[in-house]
């Protein structure tokens, strides 16, 4: 099946000159939910917003649902469902008319029993007759996502869907996001919370400086997480990893004090059992052990950091 989101070397430079997109290249398949993480003004906004048709790229191109998204603007649009990162709604106006209304913008027939279900889905049916200014932050979130479902758009993007709530709407965001990947619609988030990611992303993308540095599988980036370090200080200096120790891929500091062990600690089994019995069948004595794990976190601080240099 060909992509549903397909960016191409997209450019953006905005009127003052600045570069806020260098040549972003993605595809995104039907029904994935892809994290866009990256650090405050990495481009992940301006990215969305180009996608969206309300900034208008600088150079490359991009499809969604096989729409040029300049070409094709009406159609690549209707597709599309947006929430964005302020909240901007109208607060004398009913929940249930505010949804009704994004509806007509794009040009659809009524259709009050989706709406029910849209509203429903959201847990907001009983509040369907309040008032926007009525809400609490949480629930105008919601109506949000609402506006932007309401046109049946088979692509949402996200921007920032938990920035400032607290832990529990954080939680039940997910879990709409849940919902909504099981009615087959392709999600595309922006955040800043490595956790939101690893908890709903089936794929994530790293931004920074308006470049994309890295598009990787979550599971294959959770087993790059799995990783950990073993050190094992000696008592005693050693010029060389002694022979019989060869298997363990084991680096040597510099001044010979400490051994490094790298393992998988999803795998099967660790081998650090045999490893210190060898060790001490080498007649190596051991000063002090310990292990250091690299995060997700940690990955894309390391990402960002090697980025700015
Ligand atoms: N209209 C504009 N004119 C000029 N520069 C802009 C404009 N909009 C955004 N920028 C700049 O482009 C860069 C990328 O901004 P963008 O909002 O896309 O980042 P972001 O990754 O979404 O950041 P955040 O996480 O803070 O929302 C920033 O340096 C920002 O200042």
């Amino acid at each position: 099946m060909p992509p549903i989101v397909k960016v191409d070397n997209l450019q953006k430079t905005y009127d003052g000159g600045f570069v806020a997109l260098k040549g972003v290249s993605l595809e995104i398949e039907e029904g994935e939910i892809i994290a866009l993480l990256g650090p405050n003004g990495a481009g992940k906004t301006t990215l969305i917003s180009a996608l969206c048709g309300i900034t208008g790229p600088t150079g490359g191109r991009a499809e969604v649902g096989g729409h040029d998204i300049i070409t094709g603007y009406r159609k690549a649009r209707e597709m599309i469902g947006l929430v964005p990162q302020e909240v901007a709604l109208e607060p004398f106006e009913k929940v249930i008319n505010t949804v009704k209304f994004s509806r007509g913008l794009f040009g659809k027939k009524r259709d009050d029993a989706l709406i029910e279900r849209v509203l429903r889905q959201l847990s907001l049916w009983d509040k369907r007759n309040s008032r926007i200014r009525e809400l609490s932050g949480g629930m105008k979130r919601r109506v949000l996502i609402a506006k932007a479902l309401c046109h049946e758009p088979r692509v949402l993007f996200l921007d920032e869907p938990t920035a400032g709530v607290d832990v529990e709407l954080r939680r039940d965001m997910w879990q709409i996001v849940d919902n909504l990947r099981h009615d087959g619609v392709t999600i595309i988030l922006t955040t800043h919370y490595i956790e939101e990611a690893e908890a709903i992303a089936d794929r994530i993308a790293v931004i920074n400086k308006g470049e994309i540095l890295l598009v990787e599988d979550k599971a294959a980036l959770m087993t790059r997480m799995g990783r950990k370090t073993l050190r094992v200080d000696l008592r005693d200096p050693v010029v060389a990893v002694p022979e019989a120790l060869a298997d363990y891929d084991l680096v040597l500091s510099e001044d010979g004090s400490s051994l490094s062990y790298h393992y998988d600690t999803r795998g099967e089994g660790t081998g650090i059992t045999r490893l210190l019995q060898a060790l001490a069948a080498e007649g190596l004595s051991l000063r002090d052990i310990q292990t250091t794990q690299s995060s997700l976190e940690e990955i894309f601080v390391s990402m960002i950091q090697e980025g700015a240099t």
